[in-house]
């Protein structure tokens, strides 16, 4: 499912309008009439109850105006404010403001702070607000009598549905700056944006419904730029439907894991398991001399090869041909290798040589932290990606967590389109960006899963699936729902604080099941 920008949506708006000719009254008529619907089916027997419509001066308000006709019908009391001066009210809004008008209906303006709270108590003695005073078209954060007014609502504990975007959140961003409306539900229509996606943004948004509105699905999907998805259940199912039995699954099986060191073997068999769970054909792992019998022992179904290591138990350059000449479909470097001076070498030696595709992650990656970095780069016929949490991340860009954290799309599209690569950004809605800059949304997962190994585990179900798909792309978004979904089937099971990482190789099985399933129930709001 695409997430839009603001001016994207405009542009979605534009090419129905004036190419497909559904005029845009229409729509507006739809985006009412989809919020009047999302309003009975989360708020029963609306007949008795109250709903205070509070309409901006723009089509948000526009929204507004048909959504309170549309109550109208339904023999709602329906208080109707226009927040700002009605003399600003043009185009399609002014258009279902007169017809509110012919109706009868009395509309409130309320263009300053005063009127704010002559009529406040009005509206906190209703069942339910509308809110339609901001949507796509607010450029920056509140000010002069909104924050009141946001702040009055926010503390007047009456539940907000709000129209296309809480009131105060700038469509864009996942920042929440200054006062904004915490609705109960937002309609959005079309399509989500980023406010609706990405925290803290999302967490004022409460549930959200995405509204067709009559703009085809064609037109949103042939939006020119970068775009933003939701990675969604349906769009996981295609992946994982064979898209020619005889073409992968088993022919392109095998999986190489370099992995492990004194101490940190278990990183090693983590990512080994979780590649045979993810149904790689065969899995070996490479790891230093005198970790190998320990890995040996601990699972029949990968094979072990020990590579020359240091007094540490570290591998050393002395082990790149060694891993070079192992046959494999696809190498998974990284899990527990350590961070002395050797393993950078050997990372780094590897890189420059390899010949198969290749997932990197944590010590992987710390060996081309800072001015290292520019070797990270993908190759055509050879693609990387890397799966940092955001402290590896910051120390490839060379910046800080709190940085990569504060705008987590630009930071992973920004290394992902300079290496050429393919970056899974750990954390709350992991992120996948493509080497073009286009970025997949996780949504499945939860905090339980913030504990030791289970990264190891996502590298092995990314290797495992690029195995089988040779598709970076689709390897990395199946991945990371996969890994998201099997941690919150255990998390249904066990809790989260009692939540490992050898529970995700227990339940990714299960993920896979669910996954291929049909569903009969409506399934999770990302389902299609
Ligand atoms: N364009 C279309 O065909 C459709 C638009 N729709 C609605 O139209 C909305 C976008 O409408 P608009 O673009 O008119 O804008 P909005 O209605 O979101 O905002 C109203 C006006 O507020 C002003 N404004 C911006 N930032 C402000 C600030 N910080 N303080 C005070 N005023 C500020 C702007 O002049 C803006 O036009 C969407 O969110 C959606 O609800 C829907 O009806 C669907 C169809
Ligand atoms: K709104």
């Amino acid at each position: 499912m695409r997430v839009l920008t603001a001016a994207q949506m405009r542009e979605a708006d534009r090419i129905t309008i004036e190419e497909l000719g559904i005029p845009s009254l229409v729509l507006m008529e739809n985006a009412g009439r989809q919020v009047v619907a999302a309003i009975e089916a989360l708020f029963p027997n609306l007949e008795s109850r109250r709903v205070a419509v509070l309409a901006g001066r723009g089509n948000n308000g526009g929204d507004g105006f048909v959504i309170a006709r549309t109550l109208l019908e339904r023999v709602v009391e329906v208080p109707v404010f226009v927040i700002g001066s009605l003399s600003e009210v043009r185009g399609d809004a002014r258009h279902n403001l007169e017809v509110l008008g012919r109706l009868g209906a009395s509309v409130v303006e309320i263009a300053d702070e005063q009127a704010w709270e002559l009529h406040f108590s009005e509206i906190s003695q209703c069942d339910l607000v509308v809110d339609a005073i901001f949507g796509t078209g607010l450029r920056q954060a509140l000010d002069g009598m909104y924050p009141t007014i946001v702040g009055d609502l926010n503390g007047s504990g009456l539940p907000v549905v709000a129209v296309d975007v809480p009131s105060g959140l700038l469509a864009d961003t996942h920042e929440v700056q200054g006062e904004a409306i915490r609705a109960a539900v937002t309609v959005t229509l079309a399509a989500p944006k980023i406010c609706h996606i990405l925290p803290p943004a999302q967490r004022v948004c409460g549930e959200l419904v995405v509204a067709d509105i009559g703009i085809p699905e064609a037109i949103i999907e042939r939006l020119d730029g970068p775009y933003v998805e939701v990675i969604t259940r349906g769009v996981m199912r295609s992946v994982l439907e064979p898209r020619d039995p005889e073409a992968h699954k088993g022919e392109f099986g095998r999986v190489l894991i370099v992995a492990g060191s004194m101490g940190k073997s278990g990183a090693a068999h983590l990512a080994a398991m979780a590649a045979l769970r993810s149904g790689a054909g065969l899995v070996t792992v490479a790891t230093p001399r005198s970790v190998q019998p320990i890995l040996a022992a601990m699972a029949p179904e990968y094979m072990t090869i020990g590579l020359p290591e240091d007094a540490d138990g570290q591998v050393t350059p002395d082990a790149i041909e060694r891993v070079l000449d192992t046959a494999s479909d696809v190498i998974a470097m990284g899990p527990g290798l350590g961070t002395g001076p050797g393993v950078r070498a050997f990372v780094h030696g590897v890189m420059e040589r390899v010949g198969v595709p290749i997932v990197l992650d944590a010590d992987a990656l710390n060996a081309f932290a800072g001015e290292h970095a520019r070797l990270l780069a993908g190759r055509d016929g050879h693609d990387v990606i890397i799966t940092p949490h955001p402290g590896e991340m910051a120390r490839l860009l060379g910046t800080t967590t709190e940085d990569v954290q504060r705008d987590r799309v630009a930071a992973a599209r920004t290394f992902a389109e300079k290496h050429q690569l393919h970056v899974v950004l750990k954390g709350h809605r992991t992120l996948v960006a493509a080497p073009e800059g286009t970025i997949a949304i996780n949504m499945t997962g939860n905090p339980g899963m913030a504990t030791g190994g289970t990264g190891d585990v996502l590298t092995g179900v990314i290797a495992g699936w690029f195995g089988q798909l040779l598709d970076a792309e689709g390897a990395s978004r199946l991945g990371v729902y996969l890994h998201g979904h099997a941690g919150d089937l255990a998390m249904a099971d066990l809790g989260e604080a009692a939540l490992t990482a050898s529970d995700l190789l227990t339940y990714l099985g299960d993920a896979v099941l669910e996954l291929s399933a049909e569903r009969t129930s409506k399934g999770d709001d990302h389902d299609e």
